[in-house]
């Protein structure tokens, strides 16, 4: 019982602070722009007392370069979102499934936040929808936030990543970042129906250039991020990997 009403509570939240947080942001600034995230991250870091969740981040300096960029991270569940505005960096914006646009005030927020929302059962549109991101990209000096899995993932593992977010980064040729999120199952498990506090780690690791790199080196690139975000989870997570060790297994980057 105790989980539902800590999850319940969360959309209550999500639904109240996204309401509050439309006015505020209109009154700022207006209507939607990417400065609005600013103000979305204020109000969303309150949500980790609520839960007492405790955030241990690495490396975020390397998030905070003035210059635009691909954010790349895992995606566990709707809790990603604290952890995604614990460290999200000025002038960023998200590509989310579209389905969150429909969620009343949720939805507002999120567009007046500039997140741009995608249909991932029509390709083509999402497709186009990105490359119009990937030509604004460094005009307008934006990062660009994305969970290449394409959808919340709650095994012990990643997902295979899907291929948008590197085709949006070797388009306006910026670096891709990946900041990888320990797993949450020691204090979240819905199928247990646990949800209770903890820690979560959070390493943002250095950043992947894709400068000279065209289409044909997506899939490396992808491979290259996919390995060292996996490693890192397993780190940041305690999971033995394959070996055995709990230790950074540093394969040579290939
Ligand atoms: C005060 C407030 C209180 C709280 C309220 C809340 C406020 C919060 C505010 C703000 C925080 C918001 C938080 C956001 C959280 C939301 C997270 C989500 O919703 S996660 C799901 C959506 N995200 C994705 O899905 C991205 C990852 N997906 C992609 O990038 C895919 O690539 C996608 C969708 C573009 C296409 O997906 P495919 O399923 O078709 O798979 P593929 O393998 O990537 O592509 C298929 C083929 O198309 C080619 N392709 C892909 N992209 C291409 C491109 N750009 N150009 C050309 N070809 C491309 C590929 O090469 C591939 O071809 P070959 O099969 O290899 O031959
Ligand atoms: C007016 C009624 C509105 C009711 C909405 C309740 C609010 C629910 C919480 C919304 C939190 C929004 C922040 C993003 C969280 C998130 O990450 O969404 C899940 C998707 O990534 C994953 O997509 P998928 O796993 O494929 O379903």
């Amino acid at each position: 019982a105790n989980f539902y009403f800590r999850i319940g509570s969360y959309c209550v939240l999500c639904v109240v602070f996204s309401a509050v947080a439309c006015v505020v942001c209109v009154l700022c600034h207006g209507g939607r722009t990417v400065r609005n995230m600013s103000i979305i991250k204020r109000f969303v870091r309150i949500f980790k007392y609520f839960y007492g969740i405790q955030f241990e981040t690495y490396g975020e300096e390397k998030l905070h370069d003035d210059k635009p960029c691909v954010i790349i991270s895992n995606h566990q569940s709707i809790l990603d979102m604290m952890g995604l505005m614990e460290v999200l960096p000025r002038n960023c914006i998200q590509i989310a499934k579209r389905e969150l646009f429909y969620m009343g005030p949720v939805g507002l927020i999120m567009y007046l936040g500039g997140v741009i929302f995608i249909n991932r059962k029509r390709t083509s549109a999402a497709m186009s929808a990105m490359e119009e991101v990937g030509n604004t990209l460094v005009q307008e000096n934006l990062k660009v936030w994305i969970y290449p899995e394409g959808t919340r993932n709650e095994s012990y593992d990643l997902l295979p990543f899907k291929k948008g977010a590197f085709y949006l980064a070797v388009q306006a040729q910026v670096p891709v970042i990946p900041v990888v999120y320990s797993s949450f199952s020691s204090f979240y498990h819905p199928e247990k129906k646990i949800f209770t506090s903890g820690k979560i780690k959070v390493e943002v690791l250095d950043p992947i250039k894709t400068e000279g790199l065209t289409v044909t080196d997506i899939p490396k690139l992808l491979e290259t991020c996919h390995s060292v975000m996996r490693e890192t989870f397993f780190r940041l997570s305690n999971k033995p990997n394959e070996n055995g060790t709990n230790g950074p297994t540093s394969q040579p980057m290939q």
